[in-house]
């Protein structure tokens, strides 16, 4: 069965992601894109790699801006050869209209909608939205998505259960794991493999703690564990 564990490749050199695709790509075809990424190596560089080795490519834009930019932005991304792509859900309902809309129709992209980061706490969150619980802001933005067309989200592991059971149509795409094994980072609502699987992840997306594990495991050796707690 294919593997549904995404490697973030939250690394900067060339040879270094070469190396990791080439590596990891035994046991999963699925590869994150980000910021760190093409901040040092371009979009369409990244995205030759992941595909030069056969893997399907999750292009974590996180996109929110204007509608018009973002919808002229995805226009432009959807002609490179990607699977998944994200724009923050809290760009709003006129946003996410205009993303899905610029989506060709015979595009097979899947845009998923972010909710509320990882690495926000309840602290943080209150401050923001003035909501005491996370799960509260997050069910909002998740309504809103839904009812603009969106079929994916990206969630934390803390609050996915909820949102299955209202959107039990949608895939989930779930960072914030942390094995038992790992830091947690600045990772706040993160949960394990299993417990991800438990509440009903679709994906899950882990990076440093396969990329930059803090107990030398190998790479190959922390992805094939993170895999076998997923399946339980
Ligand atoms: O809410 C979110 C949305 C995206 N991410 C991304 O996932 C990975 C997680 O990396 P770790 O090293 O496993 O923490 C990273 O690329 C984030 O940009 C997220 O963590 N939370």
């Amino acid at each position: 069965m294919e593997s549904k564990v995404i490697v973030a490749l939250d690394l900067e050199d060339l040879r270094e992601i070469e190396e990791t695709v080439r590596e990891l790509s035994i046991l999963t075809k699925w590869f994150k894109i980000g910021y760190q990424m093409i901040s040092s190596i371009g979009i369409k560089e990244s995205v030759r790699i992941v595909k030069s080795f056969n893997c399907n490519v999750f292009l974590d834009m996180k996109l929110y801006d204007i509608p018009n930019t973002v919808a002229r932005a995805i226009r432009n991304l959807t002609k490179l050869d990607i699977d998944m792509l994200t724009i923050h859900i809290s760009g709003g309902s006129k946003m996410i209209k205009e993303a899905l809309k610029s989506i060709d129709d015979g595009s097979d992209v899947k845009l998923l909608g972010v909710t509320l980061l990882t690495s926000f706490s309840k602290e943080e969150a209150k401050k923001i939205y003035n909501q005491d619980e996370t799960i509260d802001v997050v069910k909002k933005f998740a309504r809103i998505g839904y009812d603009m067309g969106l079929r994916g989200f990206v969630c934390s592991p803390h609050e996915l259960k909820a949102l299955k059971s209202e959107f039990s149509d949608c895939i989930f795409v779930v960072p914030g794991i942390r094995p038992s094994w790992s830091l947690k980072n600045d990772q706040e609502r993160f949960a394990t493999p299993y417990e991800a699987k438990l509440n009903g992840a679709t994906y899950i997306v882990v990076g440093r703690p396969i990329i930059k594990p803090n107990n030398n495991l190998k790479p190959s050796y922390a992805l094939k564990s993170i895999i076998e707690e997923f399946s339980k």
